[in-house]
């Protein structure tokens, strides 16, 4: 048996998060050896952020042109799908290579290798590399965990046994269905179910809760809802997908919902239900930790055990690129044995990029009553807004912020709009610095922005 081999630092899975860390290790001086089983980069540049917001950009671009009657005179505009798929390919992801990024991380001093990696004790890491040799790494410092998820498999009678779509086929598209279904009406349903949608696929989302991105408030499902109806996009709540079969080319899915059985027959199907963590095969059990938890547990500096730390969606703390950049960061400091704040997360943003774009931070009143604050809520329809009104067709969308009324402050916002994600920058700092409402509403808002709508959603509390 060869001897383990001795270096600094292991990252196990390059998501943004690891691969951030280890450039930051290197370049810190670390003898780091990062490891990833398919690309350096993980989900995001390949099969998740980045392909699928050009998907979004261009869809956005049709819907744009559809407005123009409307405000600017005639255009006709004919969907391609192929620009698309070019820039998916050439641009996001270079043909699905990761060769740029193990480039940047070696040229930062990091040792890559494409395998599976696996904990094997306290500080210890077994490399299966694709040639069938195992290597063993101990680590001085430790061992950085960022193995990710992969899509949730659904346990639907029948849908095993199809070749149905998850988020990684949907990316690679280059010819576009007749007819889809979504199955789940999360961000990732939804941005796709409204993309393809708007390239002339005939779209049914098929949610089994009450709503569309539950993650949210209400009132922004809601009118998430009614923009889909607006657009032919067909959503089914409140039912039960009990199986899916496939023949001749068209998927069958039965559906049990509250008026019985119904079906929905479409040539393609895609399932973005959930997203199950990497956690199963890291030899999690090795260092006391257990395989089948959905999430490794971490302290406010990431550590998750002896010499481990723990980063991205299998933290639990949201799964985005933002957090487990945030994280890597905290993590890497750490690592460094340097000083700094620890983690937060009374302030997570998110933005799922449909259109109308729907922005939150913190709590959802929900989760602020639930919590026990004495709750103060204020909306308004972005609409009524100045800006809402000369924007005209697309302005579809709502302000709200959620007060803790004992303290003063927001604990939470929700910002839907042509704009919303970025809106949300200026409520994600209300909710993040804690500024006290008094301050907010003291303030100037500029005329006519989109983010005024927050100055009157601020003068609706009660
Ligand atoms: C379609 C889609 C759209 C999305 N859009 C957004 C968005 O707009 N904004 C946003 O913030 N987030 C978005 N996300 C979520 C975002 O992609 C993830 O939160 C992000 O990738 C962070 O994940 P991570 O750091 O935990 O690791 P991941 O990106 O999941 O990467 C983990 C890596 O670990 C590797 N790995 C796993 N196990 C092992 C092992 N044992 N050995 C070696 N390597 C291993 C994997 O191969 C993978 O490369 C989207 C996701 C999807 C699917
Ligand atoms: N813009 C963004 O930031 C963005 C975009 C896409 C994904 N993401 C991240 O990726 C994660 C995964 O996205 P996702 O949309 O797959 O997951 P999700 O868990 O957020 O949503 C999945 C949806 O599928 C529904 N569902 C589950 N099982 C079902 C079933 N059997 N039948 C019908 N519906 C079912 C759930 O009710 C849920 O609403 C998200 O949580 C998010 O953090 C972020």
């Amino acid at each position: 048996m060869s001897e383990d081999i001795e270096v600094d630092l292991v990252v196990i899975g390059a998501g943004p998060g690891g691969e951030a860390l280890a450039t930051g290790a290197a370049k810190a001086g670390l003898e780091v050896v990062v490891v990833d089983k398919h690309l350096v980069g993980g989900e995001c540049p390949y099969y998740g952020c980045i392909p699928s917001k050009m998907m979004v950009r261009a869809a956005d671009a049709l819907a744009e042109a559809g407005r123009v009657a409307q405000l600017a005179g005639d255009v006709t505009v004919t969907p391609s799908w192929a620009p698309v798929a070019k820039r998916i390919d050439e641009e996001a992801t270079t043909g699905w290579d990761d060769t740029i990024a193990v480039d940047r991380l070696a040229d930062a001093g990091a040792t890559v290798h494409h395998g599976v990696a696996r904990l094997a004790r306290t500080g210890r890491v077994a490399v299966e590399l694709p040639d069938g040799t195992t290597t063993t790494y101990a680590a001085r410092r430790g061992v950085v965990l960022n193995p990710g998820t992969r899509p949730a498999q659904l346990p639907v009678d029948g849908l095993a046994d199809t070749p149905y779509w998850t988020n990684r086929d949907a990316v690679r598209v280059t010819e576009l269905p007749g007819s889809l279904a979504v199955v789940g009406g999360g961000p990732i349903g939804c941005e796709l179910a409204q993309v393809f949608a708007r390239f002339g696929v005939r779209v049914t989302v098929v949610q089994h809760g009450p709503r569309l991105i539950p993650a949210n408030e209400p009132e922004a499902s809601a009118l998430l809802a009614d923009v889909f109806a607006h657009e032919g996009i067909r959503v089914l709540t409140g039912v039960e997908l009990s199986a899916v079969s496939y023949a001749d080319g068209a998927f069958t899915l039965t559906l049990d919902g509250d008026d019985g059985d119904q079906q929905v027959v479409a040539d393609k199907l895609l399932v973005a239900a959930g997203r199950t963590p990497n956690l199963d095969d890291v030899g999690l059990e090795t260092v006391g930790l257990d395989p089948t938890a959905r999430t490794v547990e971490v302290d406010e500096r990431m550590r998750a055990g002896d010499r481990l730390w723990a980063i991205g969606d299998v933290t639990g703390k949201g799964a985005f690129t933002h957090v487990s950049m945030y994280q890597s960061a905290i993590a890497l400091r750490d690592v460094l044995g340097q000083d700094g704040p620890p983690a937060a997360y009374h302030a997570v943003p998110h933005a799922t990029f449909t259109d109308p774009e729907v922005g939150g931070v913190g709590m959802t009143e929900q989760q602020a009553r639930d919590a026990g604050l004495t709750v103060r809520v204020g909306s308004t329809p972005l609409e009524q807004s100045s800006r809402g009104f000369t924007h005209g067709p697309g302005a579809t969308g709502l302000v709200k912020v959620v007060e803790d009324a004992d303290r003063g402050v927001l604990v939470g916002a929700t910002a839907v709009g042509p704009a919303g994600g970025e809106i949300l920058g200026f409520l994600a700092v209300a909710v993040h610095a804690a500024v006290p409402t008094d301050t907010l509403r003291s303030m100037i808002y500029a005329y006519p922005t989109f983010h005024r709508a927050i100055e009157t959603a601020l003068g609706e509390l009660a």
